[in-house]
């Protein structure tokens, strides 16, 4: 189902890979477009501050990305939280060797050289899009990580396999940011494409608000977008 109008009192939650740019070949060779930067700071101004983008990225790779955007980022699958540019105001306790982590999971990756290692600041990602004849080999390695670090989780993603802290969860960092000014006592909306956004489309729903699903695949949104370009243009009429 097409999603209604965004409310003129929405707290907007947006995730990114998938969501507000098209999925690239690696991390690393996804564009933001200026105009893409340009309709977040106009989107935040007529939200009066109540958008926040939610990624399973860390907040340094996102503050990068949008080096002007004044909204507040939660990162790492929520382990991250950015009230502001230039600042971290929260982190999940980093209690495992991440290092050794790291390490592990390149000497693992290693003998398929198309398997890409992306080292994050609260676990890691192995991705098989090169070679996704790779996925049984990357699902087995990130089984073998989970279970030498048994503070983290995997993480299921669109050609890859992540670890993150167990119990880091999207929802998390909605529910809390809707406690906050300028989120507090405003309709949560919430855009996403992937497994890790679910839990967080469920409590947007549950909390009254409305869930959109970007692209193909099971959701529990009750709205639909086909693509990110299409997320744009109904962001865009909010704008109008
Ligand atoms: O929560 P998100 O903002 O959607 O981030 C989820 C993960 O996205 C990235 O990986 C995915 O996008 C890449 C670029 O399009 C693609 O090459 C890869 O195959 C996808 O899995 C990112 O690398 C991860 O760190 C994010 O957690």
């Amino acid at each position: 189902m097409t999603p209604p109008p965004l409310p003129q009192d929405a707290a907007l939650f947006l995730d990114f890979d998938g969501c507000l740019v098209d999925i690239a070949p690696t991390p690393d060779s996804v564009t933001v477009s200026p105009e893409l930067a340009a309709r977040l700071d106009r989107l935040h101004a007529r939200l009066d501050g109540a958008l926040a983008l939610i990624s399973g990225r860390n907040v340094e790779d996102l503050r990068g990305r949008f080096p002007g955007f004044p909204g507040v980022i939660a990162g790492s699958h929520g382990a991250e939280m950015s009230l502001k540019p230039g600042r971290i105001d929260a982190a999940h306790g980093i209690d495992f060797d991440l290092l050794a982590l790291h390490r592990q999971a390149r000497e693992l990756a290693a003998p398929h050289p198309a398997i890409l290692v992306e080292d994050k600041p609260h676990g890691v990602a192995l991705h098989y899009r090169a070679d996704p004849s790779l996925r049984d080999v990357v699902e087995d390695a990130m089984r073998q990580l989970a279970g030498a670090f048994p503070g983290l989780e995997l993480q299921p993603a669109k050609m890859a396999v992540e670890l993150r802290p167990a119990g880091v969860r999207k929802d998390d960092a909605l529910a809390r940011l809707m406690t906050m000014p300028p989120f507090v006592g405003r309709m949560p909306v919430y855009a996403g494409d992937d497994l890790t956004d679910e839990p967080a489309m469920a409590a947007a729903q549950d909390q009254g608000g409305f869930a959109i699903k970007v692209g193909e695949g099971d959701s529990v949104a009750r709205h639909r977008l086909p693509d990110p370009a299409a997320l744009s243009r109904w962001l865009d009429e909010a704008l109008a």
